[in-house]
């Protein structure tokens, strides 16, 4: 191994793990162990990262040295077929500058308190840096939304590396689609709050629910860099020709899982045929000589829950697509079709438990505990009661599936004198927007709503997830519980069922690979109940 230029040996194994590997579709997952790190590695020369780039000639010290942490290795692994070439991630990263990221951005992240990477961004971020199309899984609350917002920024708008060199500002660099107009705000948050106050008009919103003219007047007057939104009106503005988006380098789309359901199937068409220029097929020729930036768009997808479906998505609208997960950066190309449709009322070992498995593995917080108790389907706001103050919770999220039932549960919950409010899609978009905000600055305790938050919602305290009704799926149940236990911290998930649905409960149990404990709530104490 040659010795890499200016490293220290603290800071090493970090730094010089940009690796570039040659790697055969068949090797399976790209680790830095199972790459045998020790064996057969080179230095190549500093990393030219593109010609683009390189012609902003004003780069500043502060950007040679950042660029300068991008050392590449060069790893051999035996090749089969096209080499595929993948680089991989310093894992657990102690900083945000170990991964490359310019000063101005460094800056805002610790300003906002942000020092440490997660697991996921330290895995992500330098894949994308390195222009690989991307599947950004992990599980949630492990802040996927950075993984994708850092390095875009890093390339996008006022904090990235170098400076214009006086063109036109250009047309809009990215794209981020959304499911709902709660996540996409949260998302434009995100953005704005490492942008600060004075560069806010550089990301826009686009989601539906609020007024259109107003977002195209926006678009004229703030040409923003970035902008976030749900598919239905990101494509009502864009087929309208007022979102120029054909030069744009970023597409991403959270919560793909969800994007690929029928409801946004026309819109999604219209946003991934329109936004940037789709890569070219055929296999990447990414060699030593020939790095050099993309000039069609990058494609990230993310969420917690990854199905074949997304696979699939991933190989048809990206090139050569790398999964990115905590600790693991492997070529899609070495995943394959598990066999069987996914429905959750089959029998036990089918094989639409092994794809189910597959869809929700590493879905879940590990610091979640959960539970299941037994109730008669009139005495379930009850249960829910005694539920919330036996775990003494503080800030809790309980899903139901019907509007009507919900509404009644809030009723008698505050007829009890519980803070309970209501939250879905039948409320208007203010009302829905005051109530998150009251929720998430803790004024509200009891947030009782529907799947429409079940997806991206983060509000960092809640301590419990409560379904008074079963998630119709395994993926629909890790979406919802992990509202809690974000970040590491603790959290509860309550399921309340009727004895009938004890089945389904298993069911979860075997397809999540966690242990749901029957519970019950006496004396206002959590009392588990072994062996069941
Ligand atoms: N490196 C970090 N240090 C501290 N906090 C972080 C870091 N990265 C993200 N966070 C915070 O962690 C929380 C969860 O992040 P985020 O919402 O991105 O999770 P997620 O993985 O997208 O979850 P979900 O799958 O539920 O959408 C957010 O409040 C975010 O600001």
């Amino acid at each position: 191994v040659k010795k890499l230029p200016n490293i220290s040996k603290a800071a090493s194994f970090h730094k010089s793990a940009y690796i570039l590997s040659q790697f055969g579709s068949t090797n399976g997952p790209l680790t830095l162990k199972s790459l045998g790190f020790k064996n057969g590695i080179e230095t190549i020369p500093k990393f030219e990262k593109d010609k683009v780039r390189n012609k902003v000639s004003t780069l500043d010290s502060e950007v040679e040295k950042v660029k300068s942490k991008r050392v590449k290795v060069k790893v051999n692994a035996v090749a089969t077929g096209n080499p595929l070439v993948i680089e991989s991630a310093p894992f657990s990263a102690k900083s945000f500058s170990e991964l490359g990221l310019p000063p101005l951005l460094v800056e805002a992240l610790e300003r906002e308190g942000f020092n440490v990477p997660t697991d996921v961004q330290s895995a992500a971020i330098p894949t994308i840096l390195n222009n690989h199309d991307v599947v950004i899984q992990s599980y949630t609350g492990s802040g996927k939304t950075l993984a994708y917002v850092l390095p875009i920024l890093s390339e996008v708008g006022p904090l990235k590396v170098g400076t214009d060199d006086g063109k036109k500002k250009p047309d809009i660099e990215a794209v981020i689609v959304a499911p709902s107009r709660e996540l996409g705000m949260q998302i434009v948050r995100e953005f704005e709050k490492l942008l600060g106050p004075e560069n806010k008009k550089f990301v826009q919103q686009l989601v539906g629910g609020a007024n259109r003219s107003r977002q195209e007047e926006a678009l004229r007057k703030n040409k923003p860099v970035i902008v976030v939104g749900t598919p239905g009106r990101i494509a009502e503005i864009s087929s309208a020709g007022k979102l120029h988006t054909h030069g744009c380098r970023f597409l991403v789309l959270d919560e793909i899982d969800q994007l690929l359901s029928f409801n946004f199937r026309e819109d999604m068409h219209r946003i991934v045929e329109h936004v940037g220029k789709k890569a070219d097929s055929g296999p990447a020729k990414y060699t030593e000589s020939t790095i050099k930036r993309r000039v069609e768009r990058q494609t990230i997808m993310v969420s917690a829950t990854v199905p074949f479906a997304v696979i699939r998505a991933a190989r048809s609208w990206g090139r050569d697509p790398i999964l990115a997960q905590a600790k693991k950066v492997s070529p899609i190309e070495s995943i394959s079709r598990p066999a069987g449709p996914i429905n959750l009322a089959t029998g036990p070992n089918s094989s639409s438990d092994v794809q189910q498995s597959n869809a929700v593995s590493d879905s879940l917080p590990p610091s979640l505990n959960h539970y299941y108790c037994i109730s008669r389907l009139q005495h379930k706001v009850d249960t829910l009661r005694r539920c919330v103050h036996a775990l003494d919770a503080k800030t809790v999220i309980v899903f139901m599936n019907h509007t009507r039932q919900l509404k009644d549960a809030v009723f008698k919950l505050q007829a009890r004198g519980l803070n309970a409010e209501e939250l879905h899609g039948d409320l208007g978009k203010l009302t829905r927007s005051t109530i998150l905000k009251k929720f998430k600055k803790g004024e509200i305790r009891v947030l009782v709503t529907n799947e429409l938050s079940a997806r991206g919602l983060d509000v960092s305290d809640c301590d419990l997830v409560v379904n008074v009704d079963l998630p119709t799926d395994s993926v629909h149940y890790a979406h919802r519980a992990g509202r809690t236990g974000r970040l590491g911290r603790r959290g509860s998930v309550v399921t309340i069922c009727e004895e009938s649905e004890v089945f389904v409960i298993r069911k979860l149990q075997k397809q999540l690979g966690v242990s749901i404990q029957s519970c019950e709530f006496a004396d206002g104490k959590l009392v588990i109940e072994e062996g069941k």
